[in-house]
């Protein structure tokens, strides 16, 4: 895929997170894009992510809320402020808090689309929920409160 995702634009210090971080090479590489007011992530889990025999591990599917809320908290800022992602200075969200409510179980074996949505953007918190989607089913929804990465976490300060 050629087009550039949110997590893309991470400063490269920050491109290693298990979930998300492109330069990472164990990890997930979850990757987020705008459609229209919407982001939306594609991820096909592979045999061993499963919870029990054809069903997806429930901790993977939060890993793909987090990491995609987190990464689109962050595109959102850049929105607000009508600047292109990537300039700077850019922006870093970690996770404050995660939550996932497991609707159905999410079958294994296709792709699963996680759609987000901004609920709010309140100085450095962003809310952002989730929907999971697996065979046409919202199987999982999540809500996660994104808070601007503070200095002392920063490997990169600026
Ligand atoms: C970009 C990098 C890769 C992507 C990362 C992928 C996601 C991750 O896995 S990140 C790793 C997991 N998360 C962490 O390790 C974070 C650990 N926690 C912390 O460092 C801090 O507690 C942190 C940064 C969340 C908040 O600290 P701080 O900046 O001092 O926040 P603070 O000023 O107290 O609060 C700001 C606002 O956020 C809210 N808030 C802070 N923490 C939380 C929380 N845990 N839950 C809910 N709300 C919170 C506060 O209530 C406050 O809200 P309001 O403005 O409405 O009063």
């Amino acid at each position: 895929m050629s087009e550039k995702s949110f997590q893309d634009y991470y400063p490269e210090s920050l491109q290693h997170c298990y979930g998300c971080g492109p330069k990472n090479p164990e990890g997930h590489h979850i990757r987020s894009f705008w459609e229209g007011e919407e982001s939306v992530a594609r991820f096909t889990p592979k045999e061993y992510h499963l919870a029990f025999p054809g069903y997806v591990y429930g901790g993977l599917v939060a890993s793909l809320v987090d990491c995609h809320c987190v990464g689109t908290a962050a595109a959102a800022a850049y929105r607000a402020e009508g600047r292109e992602p990537g300039t700077n200075p850019p922006f870093r969200y970690v996770t404050g808090s995660l939550h996932v409510d497991y609707l159905l179980p999410t079958p294994l074996g296709g792709e699963l689309e996680i759609r987000a949505r901004v609920e709010e953007i309140k100085g450095k918190k962003t809310i952002v929920t989730a929907s999971v989607i697996a065979e046409g089913k919202v199987t999982a929804k999540g809500r996660v409160i994104a808070i601007r990465m503070p200095e002392h976490l920063r490997p990169d300060p600026g």
